[in-house]
């Protein structure tokens, strides 16, 4: 292990500097256009030096605007979900309305407020669930779309992301058709179930004329406390395992503008430009037969001590494993998850991602076991150099054995509307328009 690795880049190193990130995080005051707006970095809650004094401001609530969307660099919240969706718009026309109600949506559903009252012998305007002021609770929905929103529109296909598929099998995979894929899907993170659930019905009862819900998966991962000194340490998935030791540290403007944001270098159309893509995996974990297997093989599957998250090299769960000091994987397997998914040699850098996973609980299956798993979310801004490269190399690894991929897809994330009056998908609206008629 190496020392000076400490706080190299990872998240987990990051995460020993800023207190108070998480899931209760609701920082200072927050205005309503991102930082990110300015760059292509995370959108933190504002220092309270930047925030407005006026009455828009929330404890609790992402800014909107911004030249990315939030969701992806942003602090992970302990719930997530995402919901994938068919797209009803046959025309431009229809494909910028839905942008334009959802942008709508999002806005309110993500910045809060009090609900409408109506007259009481018509529907209430919202469910409810909620009471009667909705607060945002850390709430982002973050906007993706999938292959066959481009596939199946003529006038859209020419602009489809040039990395962007519909998912096909990896060799360990039993994908149900019912929970893959999809035109779109939105990503909702928040401090708590039931603000993303709100939100979600919003959107269901306000969009039904655009949107057909196709499946969703909810999740949700522990908020670990800063530990008396300040640090923290990484939430533990359901292998027991601390998860995120080494994703890349999400404040890092330069690494995310590398690793995450495609940016003006890639070969995308303009349009795309501030986005990314996104890999979501539904992977059903065998949590009986892992109970069953004794620590050190536990440990020796993943690469990693069980209770601390540290390399098994030594150290702590900061510290970055000396792979070139055990060429034979002596001390980590050359096979361990963790040593295939990042083998950290010069050529594996290309392959990095930015993970965001929440761990879910669907209940028992028909054979009496516990159906639950990994909600496997990832960010990257090439499709193929990130997920697909990195799960080929998993291809085969021991921990198969306790995995079950069932579902999930590949999407690509909008960029974010920069300022009020832009809309969610506008960019590819406009580069849409520019090679087909759009009635305007
Ligand atoms: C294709 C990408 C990956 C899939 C799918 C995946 C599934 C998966 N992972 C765990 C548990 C852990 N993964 C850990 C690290 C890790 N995993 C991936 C990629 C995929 N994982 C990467 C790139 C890394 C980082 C490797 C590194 O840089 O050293 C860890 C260790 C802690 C950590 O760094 O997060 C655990 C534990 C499960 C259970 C799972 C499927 C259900
Ligand atoms: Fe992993």
């Amino acid at each position: 292990m190496t020392k000076m690795a400490r706080n190299n880049g990872t998240s987990l190193g990051r995460r020993r500097l800023i207190l108070g990130l998480g899931a209760g995080l609701g920082g200072s005051v927050v205005a309503r256009v991102s930082p990110a707006a300015e760059g292509q970095g995370p959108a933190h809650p504002p220092h309270v030096a930047d925030a407005p004094t006026g009455h828009e401001a929330r404890q609790d609530a992402w800014p909107f605007y911004g030249k990315v969307q939030q969701g992806v660099v942003t602090p992970r919240p302990a719930s997530g979900m995402v919901a994938a969706f068919s797209v009803l718009a046959k025309t431009p026309k229809d494909l910028e309305a839905m942008f334009r109600l959802l942008t709508e949506r999002i806005l309110f559903l993500t910045q809060g407020g009090a609900v409408p009252e109506l007259d009481p012998r018509l529907p209430p305007p919202d469910s409810g669930i909620l009471g009667p002021l909705i607060a945002p609770a850390n709430l982002t929905i973050t906007v993706s779309l999938g292959s066959s929103l481009f596939d199946d529109r003529e006038w859209l296909t020419p602009h489809k992301p040039k990395r962007l598929q519909r998912m096909t099998k990896f060799r360990n995979d039993a994908l149900s058709a019912d929970i893959c894929h999809g035109d779109m899907l939105l990503q909702f993170c928040a401090n708590t179930p039931d603000t993303n659930i709100h939100a979600l019905r919003d959107i269901l009862k306000t969009m039904s004329a655009h949107l057909v819900l196709r499946w969703k998966q909810e999740g949700n991962v522990p908020v670990v406390p800063p530990k008396p000194d300040g640090s923290t340490e990484s939430a533990r998935n359901f292998l027991g395992f601390r998860d995120g030791s080494a994703n890349p540290d999400s404040n890092d403007v330069d690494l995310m503008a590398e690793t995450v944001w495609v940016g003006a270098e890639r070969d995308e159309p303009e349009w795309a430009r501030n986005g990314t893509y996104q890999a979501v995996r539904i992977i059903r974990n065998f949590v009986e037969r892992w109970d069953r297997t004794p620590l050190r093989e536990q440990e020796r599957i993943i690469g990693r001590n069980k209770a601390s998250g540290a390399p098994l090299d030594g150290g702590t769960e900061a510290d970055v494993p000396a792979y070139d000091k055990d060429p034979d994987g002596k001390i980590t397997p050359l096979d361990a998850h963790i040593r295939l998914a990042n083998p950290r040699t010069p050529e594996s850098r290309k392959n990095l991602m930015l993970r965001r996973p929440f761990n879910y609980s669907n209940g028992v299956t028909k054979s009496g076991q516990l159906d639950q798993g990994l909600l496997f979310i990832s960010f990257q801004a090439d499709l193929e150099e990130g997920f697909i490269a990195v799960q080929r190399r998993l291809d085969g690894e021991p921990l198969e054995e306790y995995l079950k991929p069932v579902g999930g897809g590949y999407f690509y994330v909008l960029p974010g509307a920069p300022m009020p009056d832009n809309y969610l998908g506008e960019t590819l609206i406009r580069a849409a328009c520019r090679t087909t008629a759009c009635p305007t």
